[in-house]
């Protein structure tokens, strides 16, 4: 392992990965990969999910070609450097700020979209010129192997490398040194992930999860709303970080609800939903037990039906849940949708702010108020008002957690920002030494009056006259400068006595 990592830290400091032509080269024969091998990855998916192929490509490979489209587009303005705005310290010197690649990263995976969840974050770490290390989850083993097969064959291969393996190729792997750390997965992992990332004080994105409340006002057309939820429940049979995970609304509600949901379960998967190629099943045993046992003592109002050789839980709605109850202590990832009674919108508020924060909230109503309140009144990773799922598409939103629901963000340019340095760049000349020695021992009150001007710039209005002669002082060094060196020098300086000399009488 520690080679491994050694060889791709080497292809690193090759410095190979860091000319943008490379990069975009790269991200090109990445969406060669992808378009080529379109067939092998859905299948693997398919095999991994029991998804269809035509849902594995709206999904995530329509997820993962959008990304490396946009990045394509923006990249060569991304990574050039931007000048920042100066002082009157630095008003002839060069600043800017120059984004570099952080060095090698690592990128965990999880299985639930084992393919988008790996990708999308490998190209924003090319597209910041990083060497990458990806670990996808050992679970969805069909994607890891075909993720393993087909990446050398189309990046470069010292730069961009698979190791596949479980729970204790994991461990040794977060043992070596990276330049940052990129993890999605449960939030229990998180922690012993950012505990081995702080031996080397090593950087963390953390892509967890949590439980994503969805209010629902009384005030709103159910049939929409129900039909919108249903979507963004069963995709995937639930499994998704930003699955609405509870339903929050006022009692009188629930039986609509559970009709409504019913009859669009029905248009979504028809009558027999085990043979629709529209529902998943459980990715293993262990999680097809872990989802049933929330099912204990519980009041179920629609589905509840299971097959355990298959790992299918019917589409399943709970009412008048109880919070105390395990389902309600847990992220469900699964196809389980309970409804918690509450009396109104400010009841709502507190049972969101009691628990930890979530990863996504969503919140339905006709009225645009209600949802700003409920905005500004809670905390979340993303918010989707009249919608599920939906802040995810949308490449110009960082996605991420907050509190116990993660750390940083990445899509789009934010994914460039995670993975780049944003380094400040000061060039000054060797020249001009008289102004700088006024930060050079032996200090004075005098050379403080001068920091004070140069560095905090309080001018009020009686020091207005002084802000157009500092002005006009300006605009004539840079005119100065342009037409003749020597000629500059002695104007800013004659100018600067006299504004100084003008600032002390006034201090006085
Ligand atoms: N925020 C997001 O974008 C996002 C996306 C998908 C899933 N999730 C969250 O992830 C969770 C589901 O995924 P999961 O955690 O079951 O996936 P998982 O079991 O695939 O684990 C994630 C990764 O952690 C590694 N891992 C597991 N145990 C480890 C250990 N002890 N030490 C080191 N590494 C270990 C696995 O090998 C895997 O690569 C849910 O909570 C879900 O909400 C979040
Ligand atoms: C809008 C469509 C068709 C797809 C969205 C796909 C989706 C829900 C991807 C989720 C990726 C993700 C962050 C999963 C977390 O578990």
């Amino acid at each position: 392992m520690e080679r491994e990592v050694q060889r791709v830290r080497q292809a690193f400091l090759s410095g190979r990965s860091r000319p943008l032509r490379f990069r975009l080269q790269q991200l090109e024969a990445l969406r060669r990969m992808v378009q080529e091998r379109e067939k092998d990855i859905l299948a693997a998916i398919a095999a991994d999910l029991c998804k269809s192929e035509l849902n594995a490509y709206s999904q995530e490979v329509i997820t993962v070609l959008g990304e490396i489209d946009f990045m394509l587009e923006n990249l060569p303005e991304w990574v050039t450097a931007k000048p920042v705005k100066k002082n009157l310290l630095t008003m002839m010197d060069e600043a800017y700020i120059q984004p570099q690649p952080l060095g090698v990263v690592l990128i965990i995976g999880a299985w639930n979209y084992p393919f988008v969840l790996i990708i999308q974050p490998l190209i924003g770490a090319i597209a910041a010129g990083n060497a990458v290390i990806i670990k996808p989850s050992e679970l969805s083993e069909n994607t890891a192997k075909i993720v393993a097969k087909l990446l050398p064959q189309y990046l470069d291969q010292d730069l961009y490398v698979v190791i596949n393996g479980g729970v204790e190729e994991t461990t040794e792997l977060l043992k070596q040194r990276f330049d940052h750390i990129f993890y999605t997965g449960n939030t229990a992992v998180g922690k012993i992930v950012m505990e081995a990332a702080a031996k080397h004080l090593t950087p963390v994105t953390l892509e967890l999860g949590g439980k994503s409340p969805c209010y629902i006002d009384k005030d709103c057309d159910l049939d929409i709303v129900c039909r919108r939820i249903t979507w963004g429940k069963y995709m995937n049979c639930g499994q998704t970080c930003i699955a609405p995970d509870y339903i929050l609304c006022e009692a009188s509600l629930q039986s609509q609800i559970v009709w409504k949901i019913k009859e669009t379960v029905k248009e979504f998967y028809g009558e027999n939903i085990k043979e629709s190629p529209d529902y998943e099943r459980i990715i293993n045993l262990r999680h097809f037990k872990r989802i049933l046992s929330l099912l204990e003592g519980q009041k179920i109002a629609l589905g509840g039906e299971t097959d355990e050789a298959t790992r299918y839980i019917a589409p399943t709605v709970l009412t008048d849940v109880d919070p105390k109850t395990k389902v309600m202590q847990e992220e469900i990832f699964g196809p389980v949708l309970p409804i918690v009674p509450v009396k109104n919108v400010d009841e709502a508020i507190d049972f969101i702010n009691e628990r930890e924060k979530p990863l996504a909230l969503y919140v339905f109503s006709h009225n645009h108020k209600l949802i700003k309140r409920m905005i500004d009144e809670t905390s979340s990773g993303g918010v989707t008002g009249n919608d599920v799922i939906m802040h995810f598409t949308l490449n110009s939103f960082p996605f991420g957690g907050v509190g116990s629901s993660g750390m940083g963000a990445y899509h789009g340019k934010h994914s460039f920002d995670t993975f780049s340095h944003q380094r400040p760049c000061l060039l000054k000349s060797l020249k001009r030494e008289g102004a700088n020695k006024l930060r050079y021992p032996p200090n004075s009150q005098s050379k403080v009056d001068w920091g004070k001007f140069f560095l905090l710039r309080r001018f009020n209005k009686e020091k207005l006259g002084l802000l157009v002669f500092t002005f006009l002082g300006i605009v004539a060094a840079v005119l100065v400068k342009k037409y003749q060196a020597v000629l500059r020098r002695k104007a800013l300086l004659i100018f600067l006595v006299v504004h100084r000399l003008r600032w002390s009488s006034k201090q006085r």
